[in-house]
């Protein structure tokens, strides 16, 4: 066990709601301590989710904005981590890069659905595309209700109810219909409800990521802010680590809280600032 480890609430803190790996371990009353000071000199593996946790939820997807420094913070804290760093994201790596320029680190995208095992790898499909289909009767609903912004991603589509809220009700039962007929899955994600071939979640690209040689022995811990992010929280406790949950506190899997978005950039930047310089290319581990 690493310090870090030592330092922290463990599933067996009596807190806890359920002893299982499959529902959350806290319970919205409850309240979580902040993680400890991270320290990259630990063998910690890093997992972040962007929107809601590196970035502020905006109104639209392309609305969010981009700390000037967080592409760099991220790039030079997985050098310090020898690479054991992934940004698990919801948007496609596309998107994702888009928004963030060229992060030289490990990244899953589409909820698992596309995965870069490093910096500079080719991006690997995990899962099958969407039925062409599924997009065009979501863009027929989203057309006869007053406009929702329908997401395609490369193995999943997204339909934004945030402007049309009264539109919900429809695109669930929308969606569950679509799901049940092509054995889809279907998340609920914040003011999105999104719909992708099964197989793929944020626990099961951390778990791929666990398993590279890179990866493998260090505890994880992933922040996330989202409901999808719980599936991740679930696998990093199964995996020896801890969940952080960013934002409010809700019934969680995470051990853990940081407030905001800020409180992230504050934890990660002293993090930074706590480390040694980082190893020349070539020097990290494989
Ligand atoms: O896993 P994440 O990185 O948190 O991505 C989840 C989804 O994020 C985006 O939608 C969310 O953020 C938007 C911008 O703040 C917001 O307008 C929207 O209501 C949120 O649901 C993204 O557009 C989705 O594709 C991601 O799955």
């Amino acid at each position: 066990m690493t310090n870090f480890q030592a330092s922290l609430p463990t599933a067996s803190t009596p807190r806890m709601a359920s002893p299982s790996h499959t529902g959350p371990a806290f319970a919205a009353e409850d309240d979580l301590p902040l993680p400890p000071a991270l320290d990259p000199g630990a063998n910690i593996a890093l997992f972040l989710d962007f929107d809601g946790t590196l970035v502020e939820i905006a109104d639209h997807p392309d609305a969010v904005v981009v700390a000037p420094r967080l592409a760099g913070m991220i790039t030079a804290l997985s050098r310090r981590l020898g690479g054991r760093l992934a940004i698990v994201t919801g948007r496609s790596i596309a998107a994702l890069e888009a928004l963030l320029g060229p992060v030289e680190v490990a990244v899953a995208g589409s909820h698992g659905g596309e995965f870069r095992s490093r910096a500079g790898a080719e991006v690997e499909p995990l899962a099958d595309p969407l039925p062409a289909a599924v997009v065009a009767a979501l863009e027929r609903f989203a057309a006869a209700n007053g406009g929702l912004l329908v997401e395609p991603k490369p193995f999943s589509v997204a339909v934004h109810y945030r402007r049309h809220p009264e539109a919900l009700e429809g695109l669930l039962a929308c969606a569950q219909i679509l799901a049940q007929d092509g054995g889809l899955a279907m998340k609920h994600g914040k003011q999105v409800i999104e719909l992708a071939m099964p197989g793929s979640d944020k626990g099961t690209a951390v778990t791929r990521f666990m398993g590279l040689p890179a990866f493998a022995g260090a505890a994880p811990l992933f922040l996330g802010d989202d409901v999808t992010d719980e599936d991740a929280f679930r696998a990093v406790r199964h995996l020896g680590g801890q969940g952080v949950l960013v934002g409010p506190m809700r019934a969680t899997a995470a051990a853990l809280r940081l407030p905001d978005v800020a409180a992230v950039h504050t934890w990660l930047e002293d993090g930074l600032a706590s480390a040694p310089a980082a190893q020349p290319e070539g020097e990290t581990r494989p």
